[in-house]
């Protein structure tokens, strides 16, 4: 399909309209521009002349025909992968296993049992960091394990611990538990139960069978049991039906499992963090046959397995966290203006749907380079030297109907500080394009609203530790041997739920006015700024309907993206906004 270019031929005089967009316009604007203007700032690009002449009209018009960065070509754009939702099965390391071994030299046919306990499994981290920006090298791998102890060898040798996995997300990423299968846990909560059943409130420490024997109490006798005992290598069975098995140590949890955020997880990512943060810690390592050395049995010959490591099925999304977020119609020209203020090269064309996923920019404010500087300091009293902007898919009428691309690339603009709507002046009445903006994003905002007071109550019924049950039967499985495979856990993707943050109404924004270097537009932007100062002096009500919206001197910024015309001013106004 040939990709339309824009028509050329009427740009010319409007470009030799707006030397300075609309000065005349919009004195309060023209005044607060000229207040944010910086000092020693580059001249706009393309001043023209007030007269149209020939050469001017055709110098214009190739302007409009040579690719440029901010004009660039459909195909010259760098698309970055991105995903901002995945599922994925995290697996701490299981333990390696104990053994069995005794000691042999000359002369010491039967010595005493030397066998190594295993290492404990790896474990499994997370962290947020500044550098990443999608979700899909994770969406693509879907299982991350951690490495299994090894096991322990002849002469005390303890295993080596299990290989640690480190999971590495961007800033702003949603963690929510689906599943957990935790074979130690279960474990540890059915023996509570049983002690409780039998009437015991507080767990005994368990005696030492030597302990036991001074006192003459009766040594309890355990039993072999193929998943928790390891006996020596070469036995037969009816040798092992002759050996007495001790009971089984009580199941033990690393000291590091205190640390592991609470069941059911749900993690709110918001920051960079310098240290990684456990998600899951390594299972224990079995126990050397030293360990069952009793007055009776000098030479035990079994050791315990290993326990399994716990498995997690995770919901990861990502909500863009940036300063500014750009909300519009398809080819309004926000990926033309994140262009004119940040190196960002998203793709521009003149037709709806151009951008698919969102881009992020960082708008750098002081580049060293004699560039001027937006002097403001960050809620940390930090300069800023930079900020970042979301562009996102263009809305369209009724996208909360799922029309277009639906109200979902919202939820990257939802936890933006300051938010710009960017209205096409030159695309038919920009109030109204405006209010059916704002019709949008309440839209949006309610439905989160139901969202939450849904969550709140599922939140209110939840048990708080989930457990396993596979599918089909109703209660959790008593037999570890039914538990099932990380493999089958249930990975459907559902949206996640909303997370309480400032509704979008209440968020400082300010209108981008684009394509103010089409003819015919000055009207538009007069209406525009009209209502918007109808609105500030309370005779228009908020386009959004809602009450405690924010109106505290909304302005309409007109640019000329394609020409980076006017556009100085909005860092500065968003720093300002910022603050807010
Ligand atoms: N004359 C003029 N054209 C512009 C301006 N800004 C953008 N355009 C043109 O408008 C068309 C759409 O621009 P985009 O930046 O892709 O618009 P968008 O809002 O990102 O569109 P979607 O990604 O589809 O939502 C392109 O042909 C741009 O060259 C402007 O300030 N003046
Ligand atoms: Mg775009």
């Amino acid at each position: 399909m040939p990709l339309a270019r824009p028509s050329i031929r009427h740009f010319c005089l409007g470009s030799t309209l707006t030397p300075f967009l609309y000065p005349s316009l919009s004195e309060a604007c023209a005044l607060s521009i000229a207040r944010r203007c910086f000092v020693g700032r580059r001249a706009p690009l393309a001043r023209c002349s007030s007269s149209t002449t020939e050469s001017a009209v055709s110098q214009s018009e190739s302007y409009y025909e040579q690719p440029s960065h901010l004009n660039p070509t459909p195909d010259n754009y760098a698309l970055t992968p991105f995903a901002d939702r995945c599922i994925l099965t995290v697996e701490a390391g299981s333990g390696g296993h104990g053994c069995v071994s005794f000691l042999r030299e000359k002369y010491i046919e039967e010595g005493p049992a030397n066998g190594g306990d295993g290492g404990s499994g790896g474990n499994v981290y997370i962290q947020a960091v500044r550098g990443e920006t999608s979700l899909h090298k994770l969406a693509r791998r879907r299982l991350m394990k951690a490495g299994r102890g090894r096991n322990g060898q002849g002469k005390v040798k303890g295993g080596e611990r299990g290989a640690d996995v480190l999971i590495t997300v961007p800033v702003g990423t949603i963690v929510r538990e689906i599943q957990r299968h935790d074979p130690i846990a279960d474990e540890i909560e059915e023996q509570e139960l049983l002690e409780r059943s039998r009437g015991r409130t507080r767990r005994r420490k368990p005696k030492s069978e030597e302990k036991r024997a001074e006192l003459g109490d009766e040594v309890e006798q355990g039993a072999y049991r193929k998943d928790k005992w390891l006996v020596f290598p070469g036995m037969v069975p009816s040798e092992l039906n002759r050996l007495a098995f001790p009971p089984l140590p009580p199941p033990r949890k690393s000291h590091l499992a205190a640390l592991q955020p609470q069941a059911p997880m749900w993690l709110d990512l918001d920051k960079h963090m310098e240290t990684p943060m456990l998600l899951a810690a390594g299972a224990m390592g079995g126990l050397g046959n030293p360990h069952f050395v009793t007055p009776n049995q000098y030479r035990p010959m079994m050791a315990t397995r290993g326990d399994t490591g716990m498995k997690l099925s995770l919901q990861l999304e990502l909500k863009i966290l940036a300063d500014l977020g750009l909300v519009g119609l398809p080819n309004a020209g926000k990926s033309t203006l994140l262009r004119a203020l940040s190196n960002s090269r998203a793709r521009v064309g003149n037709w709806a749907f151009t951008t698919l996923q969102p881009n992020v920019g960082t708008v750098v404010l002081d580049d060293h380079k004699g560039r001027p500087k937006v002097v403001k300091r960050g809620r940390d009293g930090l300069l800023r030297d930079n900020f970042t902007i979301a562009d996102v898919p263009g809305l369209i009428e009724d996208a909360h109907l799922d029309k277009g691309l639906g109200l979902g690339f919202l939820r990257h603009v939802e936890r933006a500080a300051v938010l710009a709507f960017v209205i096409d002046l030159s695309a038919g009445d920009a109030v109204q394009a405006l209010k059916l903006l704002w019709r949008e994003v309440s839209e949006y905002e309610s439905m989160r609203g139901k969202e939450l007071n849904a969550e709140t109550e599922r939140r209110m019924t939840e048990r708080r530790t989930v457990t396993y049950t596979p599918p089909g039967s109703s209660s959790p499985p008593s037999d570890p041997s039914d538990m099932i495979d990380s493999s089958e856990f249930d990975t459907t993707l559902e949206p996640l739920e909303f997370i309480p943050t400032t509704p979008i109404s209440a968020k400082p924004w300010f209108v981008i006015a684009t394509k103010a270097d089409l003819p015919d537009t000055q009207d538009n932007y007069q209406q525009l700024h009209k209502y918007l100062a109808g609105m500030n002096e309370d005779a228009e009500p908020h386009p959004s309907g809602r009450k405690n919206a924010w109106k505290n001197g909304v302005q309409a910024v007109p640019v000329s993206a394609i020409k980076a015309e006017g556009v100085e001013v909005i860092p500065q106004l968003v720093m300002d906004l910022l603050e807010e």
